[in-house]
Formats: structure tokens, C-alpha cells, sequence
């Protein structure tokens, strides 16, 4: 089964801003309008049917907004976003750009699941994920609520915002653990969320331009997340690399939190830019030559890294029967 997907071009990139209640979510997305870079469409998901953030959206024609009220975007499920998006690009005039600010609980990986689906990424590009921190509350945030260690891991940029309420011994403190939480992401110190346009947004986060430096990612481990780089200069067999994906990928969701990388196969010409969100992955055939060889950044939990590298030496070789 050869499973690559063409990259189709002329999509319309979305960025998912995500971030702790009160961050500056809001404050980010009416100065990236503000600063009108694209025609944006912004998707705004809060909890009440109240739609107190769509209110606070400012500058921005009322039909470029959609207010997802009925509930979080995480639990109420696709099918709303999906239908906001499509009514987003149905317009005579189409933004250019999708804003998608999540509710300030929300996990954000139904989103970006959603957003790599092959059905949505025929019109969609999820170009990705910008979390925004309060530095002031970031430690008590995280302490009180774990889990949100994990939503950071899949971070394309960190804004460390509120930084007028924070002392440079803090701010030092946050960048530090937030960068061992979230490897694949840039990190921005700013206040009052003034980030320059270019600093977030068209990143291809998830597209076949991945940086180079983000291959270079150590070994961290920070709140029991942790990430590794996998790496074979041998061309993979395919049927070994399904047993690897299957087994290491796809079947430890709970672990196996983001992957990215580039692979290269035996008999295959064109290499791979492989990406998962958790159990979620999209494989895209490159248009241009890497070095032929297959680095993946994986980032999880409790993952033993010699046995994940030992597992991705054995993608080489002879094809299995099994
Ligand atoms: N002092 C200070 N206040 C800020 C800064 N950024 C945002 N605020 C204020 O913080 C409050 C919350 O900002 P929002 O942008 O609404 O935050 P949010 O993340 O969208 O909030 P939720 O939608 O409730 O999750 C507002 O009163 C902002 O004016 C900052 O850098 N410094």
C-alpha cells in the first residue's frame, strides 16, 4: 500500500491558536487583523452560548466571523468545524487565511486531527498551532492542570505573553520549560500579544518545508513528556515501516503525542514528509529531494528511546512475510 498524498496546492492555511484561559487568545487574533497581513476568517469556539469572544473580535466583517457557541470544539466534535470552515470558503469573497481560536480548555489535538483529515486538507492547510502563555500564572497553570504539558507538545509557536507582568528571572524560567515542552516550537516573549503577523503565521508547521534545525532537537524531558530523534541512513522497506508505524505510532496514542519527519524508501523515488497527531497521520510525497535518508522528531510520553530506535533500525532490510 503506497499511501503518499500529492500536495495539493492553493489551499487555504489555518492556524490554530490555542492557549490557558485568559492568556491573550483574543488580544492575539484581533492584532494579527489588525495588522491585516491575508483577508482572515476566524473561527472563534467558546463554551456559553453567550458569544462573548466573537463579541470581543474587532475589525473583521461579520461574515469572515463564525462563533462555535455549542459547545467545545474538542468534545462537540468535527462535523461543527468542518461546516463553519466549508461556510467560511463558500463566500464570493474567501479569506484568504483561517484564524481558529480555541475555547481556553480546550485540547486542541480533535482540532488538528480534524485538520489533517484527507477530506479537509483538499481545501485546508493546517499551517499550526500557536499556544499563548501567561507568564505570571504559567507555573500554577501547569501545576494545577497537568495536562496541559501535554496540549503544549504540539506547539508550531509559543507566545509568552503578559511579559509587563512577569520579571526577566521568570520570563527565563517559563522560556525554558516551555521550550523543553513543546521542542518543535519557536518561543516569542511579548505583552499584550504584539506578534509580528510573519512570526506565526505561515509557518507550514505541517507542510513539506519543515526546518532543518528541528531535526537537530536533544533528548528532553520535562513533566514526563519527552522527545528523540530517530534516524536511518538505509532506504526503509515499506512493509517494515507499516509493521513500525502500526506498532510504536499508531497503536500508543496515549504516548506517541506528535511525530514529524522526512523518510526515504527502497524503490521508491520521491521521499516522504511524515507527520502524526497521536493516532491521526498524513504521509505527503516530496517534490523535492531531501538527503535521502529518514529523520523522525517524536515526542511523547514514557517512551523508551533505544527500543524506538532499535524498532526504526529494523525498518531496513529484507521485507517480512509476517
Ligand atoms: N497586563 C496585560 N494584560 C493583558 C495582556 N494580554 C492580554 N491582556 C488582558 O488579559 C485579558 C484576557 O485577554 P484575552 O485576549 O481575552 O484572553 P483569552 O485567552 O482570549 O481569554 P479566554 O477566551 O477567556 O480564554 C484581557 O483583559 C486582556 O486585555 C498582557 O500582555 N498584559
Amino acid at each position: 500500500m503506497l499511501y503518499t498524498m500529492r500536495v495539493v496546492r492553493n489551499r487555504i492555511p489555518v492556524t490554530v491558536i490555542g492557549g490557558f484561559l485568559g492568556a491573550g487568545k483574543t488580544t492575539l487574533v484581533n492584532h494579527l487583523i489588525r495588522q491585516n497581513p491575508y483577508k482572515l476568517g476566524v473561527i472563534v469556539n467558546e463554551f456559553g452560548s453567550l458569544g462573548v469572544d466573537g463579541a470581543l473580535i474587532e475589525n473583521l466583517p461579520d461574515e469572515d466571523l463564525a462563533e462555535l457557541t455549542a459547545g467545545c470544539l474538542c468534545c462537540s466534535g468535527r462535523n461543527d468545524l468542518i461546516e463553519a470552515l466549508v461556510k467560511l470558503v463558500s463566500r464570493p469573497q474567501r479569506p484568504e487565511y483561517v484564524l481558529i481560536e480555541l475555547s481556553g480548555l480546550a485540547d486542541p489535538v480533535p482540532v488538528m486531527q480534524t485538520l489533517l483529515d484527507p477530506q479537509v486538507r483538499a481545501l485546508f492547510e493546517l499551517d499550526g498551532l500557536v499556544t499563548v502563555l501567561d507568564a505570571r500564572n504559567f507555573y500554577a497553570t501547569l501545576e494545577q492542570n497537568p495536562e496541559m504539558a501535554l496540549q503544549l507538545a504540539y506547539a508550531s509557536s509559543i507566545v509568552i505573553n503578559k511579559s509587563d507582568l512577569a520579571d526577566q528571572e521568570l520570563l527565563d524560567l517559563v522560556q525554558d520549560t516551555s521550550s523543553k515542552l513543546a521542542p518543535l516550537a519557536k518561543v516569542i516573549r511579548t505583552h499584550h500579544s504584539e506578534v509580528a503577523s510573519d512570526q506565526v503565521l505561515n509557518q507550514k508547521h505541517f507542510s513539506a518545508d519543515l526546518k532543518e534545525d528541528v531535526l537537530e532537537t536533544t533528548h528532553q524531558h520535562t513533566a514526563g513528556v519527552k522527545s528523540f530523534v530517530l534516524k536511518h541512513i538505509e532506504p526503509l522497506d515499506m512493509i517494515r515501516w507499516h509493521y513500525f508505524l502500526q506498532k510504536f505510532i499508531l497503536e500508543r496514542p496515549g504516548h506517541v503525542l506528535r511525530v514529524k519527519g522526512f523518510l526515504a524508501f527502497k524503490d521508491i523515488p520521491e521521499e516522504v514528509l511524515f507527520q502524526a497527531v497521536r493516532d491521526i497521520f498524513s504521509a505527503e510525497a516530496l517534490t523535492d529531494p531531501h538527503d535521502n535518508t529518514s529523520h523522525l522528531v517524536v515526542i511523547g510520553r514514557d517512551l523508551d528511546r533505544d527500543l524506538y530506535q532499535a524498532a526504526f533500525q529494523e525498518c531496513s532490510g529484507e521485507p517480512t512475510t509476517a
